[in-house]
């Protein structure tokens, strides 16, 4: 029976055809199996580089470009187009076999042999050669072809080599732009996500080849599954990811595994992907995580998009870890009273009056969170002897004595008044889990870990048992905005060894990436297992317009600016929901509304509601965590809001503290900024923040 495969890029195309056209398609296709009967309708071309490129008829005006293997019966449809121009892209094309992934690429013969003696020539005149610095073996091992490496010889910058990724074969493009970018080759062949074969690939058999490239084509079951991929040609993350993204979605683990990666390179989408294959195995209940309502709503949306059958979406829960923790204490003890912040604050401040203690109330509500709560200390011995990094403000036995004193009081007013916080549910929580056999969750998959808390990473550790494929985490320490820090094997969880990174950013453009990345350049990050995290080889492949930077006199300007600036956007043709405005506070967030309703453009608080369709959406920097918009502008980027003082501690109070608080607000301008798919607008008013020095003139 003859099997249909669709080649990616012609599905983003597919959007863009006339209705008509495309319900010829569709109709075409739907019949695949009758139309190619005997391979009698699909037409062989006249001056074909390759035999095995067809077309087929959709209509009188339009043809379909088909790959036909010489043997086997897996075609795959790659491009719909008027009838000359279908024939004369199928004309210049070869099709070929990738020797080192085993995956189909197909290279525009035509255009490299265009543009390869003009390189030549240049490249003879100039010793910088961009790939010097790379043996042909190595470029061999990594799949490079003969006529691929003529070409790479030639390149003298990368922004030839950015020109020519309409036309390279595929695979072969990517390696080329991971050692531009500075990969070694071992870090590109992991990159490519292919496992090493003990015998090399045939590169002769492409239906073979068509199946094991899976990112690039989607092959088809029947009829219904076709008409389902032309039904969402713009999900195009749901059907394909890139090799490595893959790769990781589908492993099998042993143990505890994770992706890390920077922002917009698919750690969310990889997450989403691992559930759905865990919960398609069926060996038990798969838990979704994260750390806040909105992130979980959005898995959520990811997660119904992406299961295809009620059975495969009744196997997944997605849920954000306090409500879970909060459930599994509610199930045993009832609904617990939450001490709310304002509440807590009040006692620490009643204790350190009555102690006459000299610590300030910030610093006991940190230390209980960061030390007592985060190594599980439960008397004044262990609390003698638990180790504060992280917490600069060096402490005496008396000192200790002091705090302890003060915190144990703390905690025993929260047990006289039988109140919680969340960190106290979720302990109970774990406690709870640790009496129970059955654990309620056979695979958990975590995204944003690098927020989470260690009292809520023991408890996710509590809730299912420990053996392959148990865990799964997603995250980025870059884009930490929370005070949590974690060690994981503090925590009994241990990903070394099984632990990948992702360096494509396919949100951004280059632009808006290097410029988010010039604002994290010399900030020594953590990578939560013991070593530090880098930002090195992140990178993006589509290019467009600088951030724009504006300063102001006065607030009142700035938000005037701004309403311009979306009324700029709006007149480009730019959606409402598609524009995003961020602000350090609610309250400035709240401003950009006001302003812009006034102003006639609808528009909402993502502290309010989750937004709808027709409306800008503006929030704080905490809730843009998740979300993407075309535009983004982010606003009050002054020296007095960013960072905020009330969110550092003071350098006198305690200076490590003091360092990571203004990590952390620099990572969250970061997470702001590179929220933006397109065009990026920072401004202020008065002086500039900190974090923008040497940014604005
Ligand atoms: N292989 C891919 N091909 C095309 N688009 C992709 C691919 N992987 C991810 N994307 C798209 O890139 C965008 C970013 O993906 P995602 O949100 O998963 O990234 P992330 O690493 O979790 O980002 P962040 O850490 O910034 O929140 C999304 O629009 C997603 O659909």
């Amino acid at each position: 029976m003859a099997k249909l495969g669709i080649y990616k890029e012609f599905l983003r195309d597919f959007s863009k055809l006339e209705r008509s056209v495309q319900d010829r398609v569709e109709d075409v296709f739907a019949k695949f199996e009758q139309a190619t009967h005997a391979g009698l309708h699909l037409e062989k071309l006249r001056n074909a580089l390759d035999e095995r490129f067809r077309t087929i008829r959709i209509d009188l005006f339009w043809r379909g470009v088909i790959l036909a293997p010489e043997s086997g019966d897996t075609f795959t449809l790659l491009k719909v187009l008027p009838h000359d121009e279908a024939i004369a892209w199928a004309e210049r094309r070869r099709a070929s076999v990738n020797a080192a992934t085993g995956r189909i690429e197909i290279r525009d013969v035509a255009a490299i042999d265009a543009t390869l003696p003009d390189l030549v020539r240049h490249s003879a005149t100039t010793s910088e050669l961009l790939f010097k610095h790379v043996a042909d073996v190595d470029l061999a091992r990594l799949g490079v072809d003969e006529q691929t490496l003529a070409f790479a010889r030639a390149l003298t910058h990368v922004s030839q080599l950015e020109a020519s990724e309409a036309f390279l074969p595929q695979n072969q493009w990517h390696v080329l732009y991971g050692l531009a970018a500075g990969l070694s080759p071992e870090q590109v062949w992991a990159e490519l996500g292919a496992a090493p074969t003990p015998k090399p690939y045939d590169t002769e058999d492409l239906a073979a080849a068509v199946k094991r490239t899976p990112e690039r084509v989607v092959l088809v079951d029947g009829p219904r599954e076709l008409m389902e991929v032309f039904r969402h040609p713009f999900a195009l993350w749901r059907v394909y990811l890139h090799p490595a993204q893959y790769e990781i979605a589908n492993g099998t683990f042993g143990g505890p595994a994770r992706v890390t990666g920077g922002p917009g390179t698919g750690k969310t989408v990889v997450a989403l992907h691992r559930a759905h294959h865990l919960a398609r195995l069926g060996s038990g209940p798969v838990l979704v995580t994260t750390f806040t309502s909105t992130l979980s709503a959005s898995l959520e949306a990811g997660m119904r998009l992406l299961a295809d059958s009620a059975a495969v979406r009744d196997r997944v829960e997605v849920r954000h870890v306090d409500q879970l923790s909060y459930q599994i204490f509610a199930e045993r003890h009832g609904r617990p009273a939450i001490l709310r912040d304002k509440e807590e604050r009040e006692i620490w401040r009643r204790i350190v009056k009555r102690l006459d203690v000299s610590f300030t109330e910030t610093f006991l509500a940190e230390e209980w969170r960061h030390v007592v709560l985060a190594q599980r200390v439960t008397n004044a011995a262990e609390y003698l002897a638990a180790k504060r990094e992280g917490r600069g403000r060096r402490l005496g036995t008396r000192q200790r004595a002091e705090l302890w004193q003060a915190i144990w009081e703390f905690e025993e007013e929260l047990k006289r008044r039988r109140v919680w916080t969340h960190e106290t549910i979720c302990i109970e929580a774990t406690r709870l889990l640790d009496e129970r056999a059955d654990k309620p969750y056979r695979h958990i998959v975590v995204d944003e870990a690098q927020d989470l808390h260690p009292v809520q990473w023991r408890f996710l550790r509590a809730a299912a048992n420990e053996g392959p494929d148990d865990l799964f985490l997603a995250g980025d320490t870059h884009q930490r905005i929370y005070s949590n820090r974690v060690s994981l094997r503090d925590v009994g969880i241990r990903v070394t060894g099984r632990s990948s990174r992702l360096t494509v950013n396919y949100r951004t453009t280059a632009e808006i990436l290097g410029w988010s990345l010039g604002m994290l350049r010399g900030e020594a990050v953590d990578d939560m297992d013991g070593g530090l995290d880098s930002v090195a080889g992140y990178r993006s492949q589509v290019h467009g317009y600088p951030p724009e930077l504006r300063g102001f006199r006065t607030q009142k300007e700035e938000l005037d600016a701004l309403q311009r600036k979306v009324r700029e956007w709006r007149d480009m043709g730019v959606e409402p929901e598609e524009i995003g405005i961020a602000a350090r506070s609610n309250m400035l967030a709240d401003s950009a509304v006001a302003v812009l309703v006034e102003a006639g453009m609808p528009a909402h608080s993502l502290a309010k509601a989750p937004g709808a369709d027709g409306m800008v959406r503006a929030g704080s920097m905490h809730r843009m965590k998740g979300l993407e918009f075309r535009c983004v502008a982010v606003v009050g980027v002054g020296e007095h809001a960013m960072p905020s003082s009330s969110a550092v501690t003071p350098l006198e109070e305690d200076a490590v503290t003091y360092v990571q608080d203004l990590q952390r607000e620099r990572c969250l301008l970061f997470v702001a900024c590179t929220r933006a798919r397109e065009r990026l607008y920072v401004s202020w008013h008065g002086n500039p923040s900190p974090f923008l020095d040497g940014f604005t003139s």
